[in-house]
C-alpha cells in the first residue's frame, strides 16, 4: 500500500536571526536567500535519523520501506513551523519530501493511518489550505521557464496555454517566474503581440553548430512574470514556431539549441528588475525543444562549478515529438563528446530506412528523460501510460527506471480567457446561473458558419490540430453516419493537408450539415466552444486535453476517448447514480472504434433530445467545477520542493 509518512522537522520561519541582512527589501527574494540552506541543512539532520523498528531482521521495514524515519522532533524553536513529509511508494520506496505547515501536520498526523494515499499523483492539499495559500508560499523559488510557445505571444497548441498561465500562477504564489522564449517574427500583425517587450541591448555569443552565435534579449514584466524573449534571425520567418506552408523548417534542431543555450545564460546575465536570477534556479524545461537545458546544466556547466544549485524539471506535453535528428548532427549541439551518450538514439531495425541504414539518431527528449532531475507529465493518467509499450513511443523502459521521480499533474485552464460569462468573443454571455446565453451564441453561429439556423439540432463541435494524434481518423470513417442522424457538426483546425482537403470536401458533400473551418483562429474556436452542445474528442492518446476543459466551463458537453487526461478530466454521465441523483460531466467511450464513439455521440444526442432537464444539470455540473491554477500550481510547487531536497541527479 502507498503512504506518507510525516516527519516532523521544524523549520524557523523567515524571520531566522541568521539570515543575511539584505540591501533590498523585496521580501520574496529575501525568503528566497534563508529557505534553502535551512532545508537543506534540515534534510541533512533527517537522513541521520535511525528508524527505531529498523533492526537488522527488516521487520519495519518491510512495512515501511527501507528508509524509514522516526515521527521524531529534531528542534522545535519557533511557533509557525514547517514539517517533512515523506512519501513512499507502493514498493515501500522513498520517492520524495514535502513541506507542510504544522497546523496540517497535526491534522494528517490523526488521520494519516486511515488515509490511501496515492504515490502516483502529487497530493492535493486541503481546500482551505490552498485558499491560505493562494497569495502566500512557503519557500519561494526562481523558476525559468523553457518554451517554444507561450501565449499569448505564440500559440500553436497547448504548450502555450500552460506555459502562458502556468507562470502566471506561480508567481501568485510568491515565487520569481521567468518565462524564456523565441522571439518569433513572421511579419504580419501577429507581430504585434511583442510590440510590450523592450530590447535590454544584452547581447551574448554562443557557441554551437561549429561557430559563434550571438543572441540578443527582449523583455516584457506582465502580470509577475519576466516574459523574455530569445532574438535570432533564425526565429524571423513567415509561418509559425515550427513551419510554414512548405513543411516543417530544416533547421528546427538549430533553432531550438539556440533557444537552450540561451536559456542557460539568462539567469547568468540578465538583471531583470536589477537583479539577475542566479544560478540556484529551477529550470522548469518543456518538451523536446527545451531538452537541451538539464543536459547542458551537466555536461557544460556544473564541471566548471557553476548552476551546482539549480534544478530542473522535465514537463512532457506530449511524448510523439522528442527531436531526432541524424547522430552526425550531435557534434553540432556545443556539449562534450563524453555526453554522447545521453542523447544517443538507436532506432529498431524495422524502423530503418534502408540495409545501410544503422538507425543512430540523437533524441533530444531522451537527452531530458536522462538527466533532469524530476519529470512531469500533464496528467496522471498520461503518466502512468508513458511508461508502458503503447504509450512510451519508445522511451518507456528509460521512463519506467525513472518512475520514482515521475509525476502526474494535471493542467489547470486560464479561467479568465475562458469564462463565458466575460468572454468577448462570443455572441452572448451566459452562466451557470443563466444559461439563455448559451442558445444566443449557437444560433450566431449557426447564422456564421451558414448553417440551418435551428436551436433544437443537436450542434456538434472538433477543435484542434489536424494530426493522427486528434482522432481524425476516426471522424472521417463515422462522418458519413453521423450525417444520417439530425444533427450538425463543426469543425475548426489545420495541419495535416490530407485532413484540411478532407474538411473541404466534406463541407461540399454535406452543405446544410456540416462546415469545416481550415485555419488556426481564436476568436472562432470560443465561439464553437460557446455555440456547440457537444464536443468531440476522439484523440487516439492525450496527455491532457485542454478543449473538454474549456468545453466543461462553458456548458458544452465532452464526448471523449477514454484515454490519458481525458480519462482523468471528464466523468461519464450516469443517470442512475445513487440517491437518484444524476453525476457525471459528459461521456467517455472506449475501446477507440467507430462503433464505440458514434453509440457514445448517441447517447449524448438522446439526452440533449429527449432528457432536457438532465442535460441541463450536466452542463451546469461542468461550468462550476474548478478549472483554476491553483491546484496544479500547488502540486508544481511540491515537486520543486521534492527536487532542491534531493542533489542533482547528474
Ligand atoms: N485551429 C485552431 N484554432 C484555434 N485554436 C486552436 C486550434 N487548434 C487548436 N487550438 C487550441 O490549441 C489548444 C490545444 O490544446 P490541447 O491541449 O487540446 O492540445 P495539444 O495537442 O496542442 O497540446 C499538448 O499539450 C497540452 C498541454 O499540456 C496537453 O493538454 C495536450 O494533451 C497535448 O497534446 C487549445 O487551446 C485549442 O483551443
Amino acid at each position: 500500500m502507498e503512504s506518507l509518512q510525516l516527519v516532523p522537522l521544524l523549520l524557523p520561519p523567515h524571520t531566522s536571526s541568521s539570515a543575511p541582512t539584505q540591501p533590498y527589501s523585496n521580501s520574496r527574494l529575501r525568503r528566497k536567500l534563508c529557505f534553502p540552506s535551512l532545508l537543506k541543512r534540515t534534510t541533512k539532520t533527517a537522513s541521520l535519523q535511525s528508524f527505531p523498528g529498523d533492526t537488522q531482521d527488516g521487520a519495519a521495514a518491510s512495512q515501511d520501506g527501507p528508509f524509514a524515519f522516526d515521527d521524531q522532533v529534531i528542534h522545535h524553536k519557533q511557533e509557525s513551523a514547517l514539517v517533512l513529509a515523506r512519501e513512499i511508494d507502493a514498493f515501500g520506496y522513498l520517492v520524495g519530501f514535502r513541506l507542510i505547515p504544522e497546523s496540517v501536520f497535526i491534522t494528517l498526523a490523526g488521520n494519516v493511518a486511515e488515509e490511501d494515499f496515492n504515490g502516483d499523483e502529487v497530493e492535493q492539499p486541503e481546500a482551505e489550505d490552498i485558499e491560505e495559500e493562494k497569495s502566500q508560499t512557503r519557500v519561494s523559488y526562481n523558476i525559468v521557464f523553457v518554451t517554444a510557445e507561450a501565449a499569448p505571444y505564440s500559440k500553436t497548441g497547448g504548450l502555450a496555454d500552460v506555459c502562458g498561465s502556468l507562470p502566471i500562477a506561480l508567481a501568485a504564489r510568491g515565487h520569481r517566474v521567468m518565462v524564456i522564449s523565441p522571439r518569433y517574427i513572421h511579419g504580419d500583425s501577429e507581430d504585434d503581440k511583442l510590440s510590450g517587450a523592450v530590447d535590454l541591448d544584452r547581447c551574448i555569443k554562443l557557441y554551437c553548430f561549429g561557430g559563434t552565435q550571438e543572441v540578443g534579449f527582449f523583455h516584457e514584466y506582465r502580470q509577475g512574470v519576466d516574459w523574455v524573449f530569445v532574438d535570432h534571425p533564425s526565429f524571423h520567418r513567415p509561418g509559425n514556431p515550427y513551419g510554414d506552408k512548405f513543411g516543417t523548417f530544416g533547421d528546427n534542431q538549430f533553432r531550438f539549441t539556440l533557444l537552450c543555450h540561451a536559456a542557460c545564460e539568462a539567469p547568468l546575465v540578465l538583471p531583470l528588475g536589477g537583479f539577475t536570477y542566479g544560478e540556484s534556479c529551477l529550470f522548469l524545461v518543456n518538451d523536446w525543444h527545451a531538452s537541451l537545458v538539464p543536459v547542458l546544466l551537466a555536461a557544460k556547466y556544473r564541471p566548471h562549478g557553476v548552476y551546482k544549485d539549480a534544478r530542473s524539471i522535465l514537463v512532457i506535453h506530449n511524448i510523439a515529438h522528442q527531436g531526432v535528428e541524424p547522430a552526425i548532427t550531435y557534434s553540432n549541439l556545443g556539449l562534450p563528446p563524453e555526453w554522447r551518450g545521453a542523447l544517443e538514439w538507436v532506432f529498431p531495425t524495422w524502423a530503418r530506412m534502408h540495409a545501410l541504414d544503422t538507425g543512430e539518431a540523437v533524441n533530444f527528449l531522451k537527452g531530458a528523460i536522462v538527466t533532469a532531475d524530476r519529470i512531469v507529465t500533464v496528467s496522471k493518467g498520461y503518466s502512468w501510460e508513458i511508461t508502458t509499450s503503447e504509450g512510451g513511443h519508445g522511451l518507456h523502459e528509460l521512463l519506467g527506471s525513472r518512475r520514482s521521480i515521475l509525476n502526474g499533474i494535471t493542467n489547470g485552464i486560464d479561467v479568465n480567457e475562458w469564462d463565458p460569462s466575460s468572454d468577448e468573443h462570443i455572441a452572448c454571455n451566459y452562466s451557470a446561473d443563466d444559461l439563455s446565453g448559451k442558445t444566443e451564441c449557437k444560433i450566431s453561429l449557426q447564422k456564421e458558419l451558414g448553417l440551418p439556423v435551428r436551436s433544437d439540432c443537436p450542434l456538434i463541435g472538433f477543435i484542434g490540430r489536424l494530426d493522427y494524434q486528434k482522432g481524425i481518423d476516426l471522424i472521417r470513417l463515422a462522418v458519413p453516419e453521423l450525417m444520417e442522424d439530425d444533427v450538425q457538426f463543426v469543425m475548426l483546425g489545420s495541419g495535416n493537408p490530407v485532413y484540411e482537403d478532407w474538411m473541404r470536401a466534406t463541407e461540399s458533400a454535406y452543405r446544410d450539415k456540416f462546415r469545416g473551418w481550415v485555419g488556426f483562429n481564436v476568436p472562432i474556436s470560443h465561439k464553437i466552444t460557446a455555440g456547440c452542445d457537444i464536443l468531440l474528442m476522439p484523440s487516439t492518446f492525450e496527455p491532457c486535453g485542454l478543449n473538454q476543459l474549456y468545453a466543461m466551463r462553458y456548458g458544452t458537453i465532452p464526448v471523449v476517448h477514454e484515454t490519458g487526461g481525458l480519462r482523468d478530466t471528464v466523468k461519464n454521465f450516469n443517470p442512475y447514480a445513487e440517491d437518484g441523483k444524476a453525476e457525471g460531466t459528459g461521456w467517455t467511450f472506449s475501446p477507440l472504434t467507430k462503433e464505440s464513439m458514434l453509440a457514445a455521440l448517441r447517447y449524448a444526442i438522446q439526452t440533449y433530445n429527449e432528457y432536457k432537464s438532465s442535460w441541463e444539470e450536466l452542463m451546469r455540473r461542468g461550468m462550476t467545477r474548478d478549472y483554476t491554477w491553483v491546484h496544479a500550481a500547488t502540486q508544481y510547487e511540491q515537486v520543486i520542493e521534492w527536487a532542491f531536497i534531493d542533489p542533482p541527479y547528474c
